[in-house]
């Protein structure tokens, strides 16, 4: 496999780097596009967990919903590929809040913001980083913590990224979901999408999704997928077998030194001293 310069691969756009899978085009244009009243938004930072819950809304019953590509994957073409769309759009997306379209925050679409503990995200970004290349080559751990620690990476800063969302918490269309709940009681966490949705599902519905999205039998059916890279889905990558790696709570205590837990915890105490979210992760660290 081979590793691409940084330079190849993402590019910035107002400060935060993007893929080049993203034009700056489309990015400039992200406020001229049309969201629908019942569109729903899946928002996260990179590896938070969003396969996960676009499998869980995927395998709701009678949804009559259609999961499309990221709304910044792509060229000007994008909104036009949207439009043509006829069912309730489930669009993720990567983008913070500031960025988000203004056109979504008027019309109060749904959105879903998951949410993973920084450490684990980090570890799970590095092997991302690692194994795919539509992302720049990365030599060691330690290099990527620095980049990570400074919001270097693709879409920037972790804080900045949640603390842009932490305003909007309490927003009634907006629902915080945790990477962590998920895995502690995914059948409570798929209560909570469906009902935020608005649809009504059975127990026994709830326990046959939580079946169906369980790690294993999702990173079991992407080996299974054919890779087209022309069906990019991912903003990242057109290869699913790259986003199941471990899916683990605690991982980063494998990765992190003595001195990158005290460097890393003295910076989230800095930066997310206000944030009621950041109170999630007490456990974690
Ligand atoms: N069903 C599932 N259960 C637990 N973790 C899952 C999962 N599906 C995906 N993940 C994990 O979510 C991360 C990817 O996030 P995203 O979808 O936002 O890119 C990966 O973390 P790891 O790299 O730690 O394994 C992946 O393994
Ligand atoms: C399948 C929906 C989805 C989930 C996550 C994405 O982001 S990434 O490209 O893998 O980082 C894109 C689409």
């Amino acid at each position: 496999m081979s590793f691409q310069n940084q330079s190849s691969v993402l590019h910035k756009f107002k400060g935060i780097l993007f893929s080049t899978m993203s034009s700056e085009e489309l990015l400039n244009s992200l406020d001229f596009f049309n969201a629908r009243e019942d569109d729903v938004f899946l928002v996260s930072y990179p590896k938070s967990g969003t396969h996960w819950i676009a499998e869980v809304i995927g395998n709701i019953p009678n949804a009559q919903i259609s999961l499309t590509s990221p709304i910044e994957l792509g060229d000007i073409s994008k909104f036009d590929e949207l439009k043509m769309n006829c069912k309730r759009r489930v669009i993720p997306t990567h983008l913070s809040y500031n960025m988000l379209p203004v056109n979504i925050k008027q019309k109060q679409c749904k959105i879903i913001y998951i949410i993973r503990n920084p450490k684990d995200t980090a570890v799970s970004l590095f092997h991302y980083y690692r194994d795919n290349p539509n992302l720049p080559g990365i030599e060691t751990w330690a290099a990527f913590f620095e980049l990570f620690l400074r919001g270097d990476v693709v879409y920037g800063s972790w804080f900045d990224h949640v603390l842009s969302w932490e305003e909007h918490k309490n927003d009634k269309n907006i629902l915080i979901i945790f990477y962590e709940e998920m895995k502690r009681d995914l059948s409570k966490s798929i209560k909570k999408i469906t009902t935020f949705l608005g649809i009504n599902v059975s127990d026994s519905e709830i326990s046959k999704i939580a079946r169906k999205t369980s790690f294993s039998e999702m990173k079991n059916n992407a080996a299974k997928e054919n890779c087209d890279p022309n069906h990019t889905i991912c903003a990242l990558t057109s290869n699913r077998n790259l986003v199941f790696r471990k899916g683990a709570v605690g991982d980063w205590i494998n990765y992190f030194t003595a001195k990158q837990r005290r460097v890393f915890d003295e910076l989230f105490t800095e930066k997310m001293k206000h944030s009621e979210l950041a109170r999630h992760f007490e456990d974690y660290f």
